[in-house]
């Protein structure tokens, strides 16, 4: 099969559409890809790195708000449609799938107004605007979500898939997960991540309650900062941490999330859709500290349904303090018994076979067109 893999700006729209591509190599391994992001995207790093084709178009999201900028994205939103037709023409897809962010609408529209099948894949409960706007226009919309069913009512084939990023976290090799940070296999410890591009508010949490870590001999805590916070958080850990330094471990970004994700014994996080997926599919305990700053304030309702399963604890930015934020980590830490049963009810909220079902609406769909 020849694939179109589009969606980006932040890994929650990226890490799915590479999961779905993945699972199409395994199930069909003469198939070929493309992948179609923004110029400026955290795609155009992430994608050449796993070794698939890719092509930028230049594009930029909307404003809510009124903005003279707007009239700018919408040309440019014309253009990417003419250079994605262009792409698209050339390399001849199959099937097109989007994964959502502001990148995928000219690519999927493009395809959809030359005929090529189209699947779009929804992470949140409440969909994007760029998702939103394709639902139109699209052959099969695969969500996260059974709620967010009724958003897509426009589109013929809705299926309740889960994320496919679940399935790659499933698939992860744990022993390579403590390798990877030069840790002993099986040492406890606690991963604490702000999502694709980092937060201030985890970071600073973090830093706050570094000195405190001394008191968790067993444990390490790895801080991952995201890249344009990581100098400075690491300098203040370091001028704050002194006794428990070499259990504290500061890294800009990890590139491996699945496998240290499959060791970790407890994660931190903000809540954002494709990190919780990735959790629950194999029942790691978390902390989440829902982002306030997006849209609808959409990862609230992810931190809650952790939360109310008994999955993980949600901490609300504004009562975020590094001293909230050790307790919560020292309780979870030092009882056994209780994150086997945060892990039990973390995996009962897990839709690992996610790709699976997302492969076979693609399939469908391109029956369809035959
Ligand atoms: C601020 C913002 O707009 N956040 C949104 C964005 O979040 P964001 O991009 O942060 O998305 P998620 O938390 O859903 O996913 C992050 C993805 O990046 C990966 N990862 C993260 C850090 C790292 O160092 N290495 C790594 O590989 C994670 O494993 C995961 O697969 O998209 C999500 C999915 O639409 C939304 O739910 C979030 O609300």
């Amino acid at each position: 099969m020849r694939v179109v893999l589009t969606g980006g700006g932040t890994g929650g729209h990226i890490y799915p559409a590479l999961a779905i591509g993945r699972d199409i190599k395994e199930r069909e391994p003469d198939s070929s890809f493309l992948y179609i992001g923004a110029l400026r995207g955290l795609e155009s790093r992430i994608v050449p790195q796993q070794g698939i084709p890719f092509e930028a178009i230049h594009i930029t999201g909307f404003r809510r708000s009124l903005s003279f900028e707007n009239v700018r994205t919408v040309m440019r939103f014309w253009q990417g449609v003419r250079r994605s037709k262009a792409l698209l023409k050339k390399f001849k897809p199959d099937v097109v799938v989007g994964t959502g962010g502001y990148v995928c609408g000219p690519v999927v529209y493009a395809a959809a107004k030359l005929g090529i099948p189209t699947v779009i894949h929804e992470q949140n409960v409440v969909p994007g605007l760029t998702n939103h706007f394709l639902s139109r226009y699209v052959k099969g919309v695969a969500v996260s979500f059974a709620e967010s069913k009724p958003h897509f009512a426009k589109c013929p084939d809705v299926v309740h898939a889960g994320n496919p990023c679940a399935s790659a976290v499933l698939r992860a090799d744990r022993k390579q997960g403590f390798a990877s940070l030069g840790l002993a296999p099986e040492t406890p410890f606690v991963v604490v991540v702000g999502g694709s591009g980092g937060a201030k508010a985890l970071n600073e949490a973090a830093v706050r309650m570094s000195p405190a870590l001394s008191a968790l001999p067993d444990v390490h805590v790895v801080i991952v900062t995201g890249e344009r916070f990581y100098e400075e958080t690491k300098a203040r850990i370091e001028g704050l941490a002194s006794s428990s330094q070499s259990r504290i471990h500061v890294l800009p970004y990890l590139h491996n999330m699945p496998e240290v994700l499959a060791a970790a014994s407890l994660v931190v996080s903000r809540a954002g859709a494709s990190l919780v997926a990735e959790i629950t599919a194999i029942g790691v305990p978390s902390i989440l500290v829902p982002s306030p700053n997006v849209t609808n304030n959409h990862q609230e309702p992810n931190a809650r349904s952790v939360a109310d399963a008994g999955a993980g604890e949600m901490i609300l930015e504004r009562e975020l303090t590094g001293d909230a934020l050790f307790e919560r980590i020292s309780a979870i830490m030092g009882d056994s018994d209780r994150r086997a049963a945060m892990s039990k009810a973390s995996r009962s909220l897990g839709m690992p076979e996610a790709a699976a079902a997302i492969y076979e609406q693609i399939r469908r769909v391109t029956r369809q067109q035959r």
